[in-house]
C-alpha cells in the first residue's frame, strides 16, 4: 500500500532563523495493504508531516513516495485532489466535527466533495447510519457531536473519513484526548476495522498501547526511520 525510499523533507524558515529545517532525512518504509501501522517518533521529530505527505497534502519533497500504486509526487493537482478524496480518509486529534449538523449529516459530509455526481440524500444518510452503527453510535444518529463524550466523537470522526471506502485510513494521534478507557475501545475499533474491511491504516501515535496493537511499529527519530517491526517487537 505504502512504499516509502529516501524521503527527504525540509520546511523553508524565514525572519531571524532564516534557511532549511531538514526534518525528513531519507525515510525509508513499506507498508502493506490491510496492514495496521504505527508512527512513532519524539515530538518534533516530523510525524505529522509525513501524514501530510501520505495524504497528498504536501507534495513538496524529494525521494519515492507511492501509495495505492501512485507516486504522489508526479499527480496533478487534479488528481492529487480526486486521490485524497478516493483513497484517503483522514482523522485528526481534534475531531473536527460540525455542531450545527446531527451526527448523521457529519458522517455524510464528504459526499458533498463528490466529483462524480450526486447521491441521493437517502443513499447518503442510509451509508451514514450503516457506518455509525459500524462504529458502535448507532444510537447517536440525531444527536449534536457535541454533546458526545470524547471517544464517541472519536468514532463519528472514524464514521466519516470512512465514508468514501478509503483504501488508506491515516489518524494523526487519535487518542490523544480520550481517557484510557475509550483509548482502548479506539484501539479496538482499529484492528476490527482492519479485519473485517480490509483498510490499512497508518496512525501517528504518543500512545505505546496503539504501537503495541499494530502490525508494524515505524520510528521516526533523527529524520530517518529507526526501527520498522512488529508491536511485540516494540514492546520487548
Ligand atoms: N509549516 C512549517 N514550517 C516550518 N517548520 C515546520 C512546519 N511544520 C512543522 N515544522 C517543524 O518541523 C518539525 C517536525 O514537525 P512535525 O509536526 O512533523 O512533528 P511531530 O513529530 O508530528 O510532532 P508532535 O509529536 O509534537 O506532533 C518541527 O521542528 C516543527 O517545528
Amino acid at each position: 500500500m505504502i512504499r516509502a525510499r529516501g524521503i527527504r523533507k525540509s520546511y523553508r524558515l524565514a525572519g531571524a532563523r532564516a534557511g532549511e529545517l531538514p526534518v525528513l532525512r531519507g525515510v525509508d518504509f513499506d507498508v502493506e495493504d490491510g496492514e495496521f501501522a504505527a508512527v512513532i517518533g519524539r515530538s518534533g521529530s516530523g510525524k505529522s508531516t509525513l501524514l501530510a505527505l501520505l495524504g497528498g497534502l504536501d507534495s513538496d519533497y524529494s525521494g519515492e513516495l507511492k501509495v495505492a500504486g501512485k507516486d504522489l509526487r508526479t499527480l496533478s493537482d487534479a488528481e492529487l485532489s480526486a486521490y485524497r478524496n478516493a483513497t484517503i480518509g483522514f482523522v485528526f486529534q481534534a475531531f473536527h466535527l460540525l455542531d450545527h449538523l446531527s451526527c448523521e449529516d457529519n458522517v455524510a459530509l464528504p459526499a458533498l466533495f463528490r466529483v462524480d455526481g450526486k447521491e441521493s440524500k437517502e443513499a447518503r444518510l442510509t451509508r451514514a447510519r450503516e457506518l455509525m452503527d459500524t462504529v458502535g453510535i448507532a444510537d447517536k444518529i440525531g444527536a449534536r457531536p457535541g454533546t458526545l463524550s470524547g471517544g464517541q466523537k472519536q468514532r463519528l470522526a472514524i464514521a466519516r473519513a470512512l465514508y468514501h471506502r478509503p483504501k488508506l485510513l491515516i489518524c494523526d494521534e487519535p487518542t490523544g484526548n480520550l481517557d484510557s478507557a475509550s483509548a482502548a475501545a479506539i484501539i479496538a475499533l482499529f484492528r476490527r476495522l482492519r479485519d473485517e474491511s480490509g483498510v490499512t491504516l497508518t496512525i501517528v501515535t504518543h500512545d505505546p498501547t496503539i504501537a503495541a496493537a499494530a502490525d508494524r511499529v515505524i520510528e521516526i527519530r533523527d529524520g530517518v526511520v529507526e526501527l520498522a517491526g512488529g508491536g511485540e517487537e516494540v514492546q520487548a
